[in-house]
């Protein structure tokens, strides 16, 4: 098949880092057109109600997340992109510790209220699962262009004083609220959940609801260690 031959292409992306602690990095166009165009094919079909785990590590429905979500098999392109997101944080970091790839969908009125990608319950963070979720990329894959809503906001966060990040974060929300990030396609926010081997609460974040338009994101997530194969993706 096709899969022996293809090779990553070569990207080049630029990184800003946003916040040193915690530590936050805006990386513009994490993601190329044609791999954005990809992961968008690949998840429509098997996209279901997003579920999230409760205290004792059982997967369910809830209201505070509305979303459609799925995992995304290793493909080719898959793949390219998990190695870049290995890359990024340091070479050493292995592909066991990688969750498969998430996608989410948000149609008009859906979101995902206030939450951390970190776990407070042991029953999510065993050896199993390699520990805690050490870092989280979330990646716009795509947005109509006229999408109202469906940032990410951080409401704990100091937001920047510079105004070259207003391309980034909206502008016109008060200090207080903390920052939000704009759904802007290709780009991704990457941070560390974990502080000294403890959650870090600052990171707490939700996805706004979108009031017009469509978003669709992606979850990169990196465990403090190996995890199980058997939650692990698939190799194609
Ligand atoms: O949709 C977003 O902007 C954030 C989603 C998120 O935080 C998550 O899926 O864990
Ligand atoms: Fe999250």
């Amino acid at each position: 098949s096709s899969t022996q031959n293809y090779t990553c292409p070569h990207h080049l992306y630029r990184v800003q880092i946003f916040s040193e602690d915690p530590l936050i990095i805006y990386i513009p166009e994490f993601i190329t057109p044609a791999e954005a165009a990809h992961l968008q094919e690949v998840s429509q079909s098997t996209l279901e109600y997003s579920q999230i785990a409760d205290q004792t590590g059982q997967q369910g429905l809830a209201r505070t997340r509305t979303s459609k979500s799925t995992s995304l098999q290793s493909d080719e392109v898959v793949r390219c992109i998990e190695q870049r997101a290995l890359a990024f944080q340091g070479y050493d970091t292995r592909r066991e510790r990688l969750e498969p790839l998430q996608a989410v969908q948000y149609e008009i009125g859906q979101k995902y209220s206030p939450h951390t990608d970190w776990f407070s319950s042991p029953a999510q963070t065993t050896s199993e699962f390699g520990g805690n979720r050490a870092t989280s990329f979330f990646v716009y894959v795509a947005a109509d262009s006229d999408i109202v809503g469906g940032g990410t906001a951080f409401p704990l966060l100091n937001a920047p004083v510079d105004e070259r990040w207003c391309e980034y974060i909206n502008c016109d929300e008060s200090w207080d609220d903390g920052v939000t990030f704009r759904p802007i396609p290709r780009n991704a926010v990457f941070w560390k959940n974990m502080k000294s081997g403890r959650g870090d609460r600052r990171t707490l974040h939700a996805g706004l609801p979108v009031q017009r338009g469509n978003k669709l994101g992606m979850n990169i997530w990196t465990r403090e260690s190996d995890l199980d194969i058997k939650y692990r993706s698939d190799v194609i």
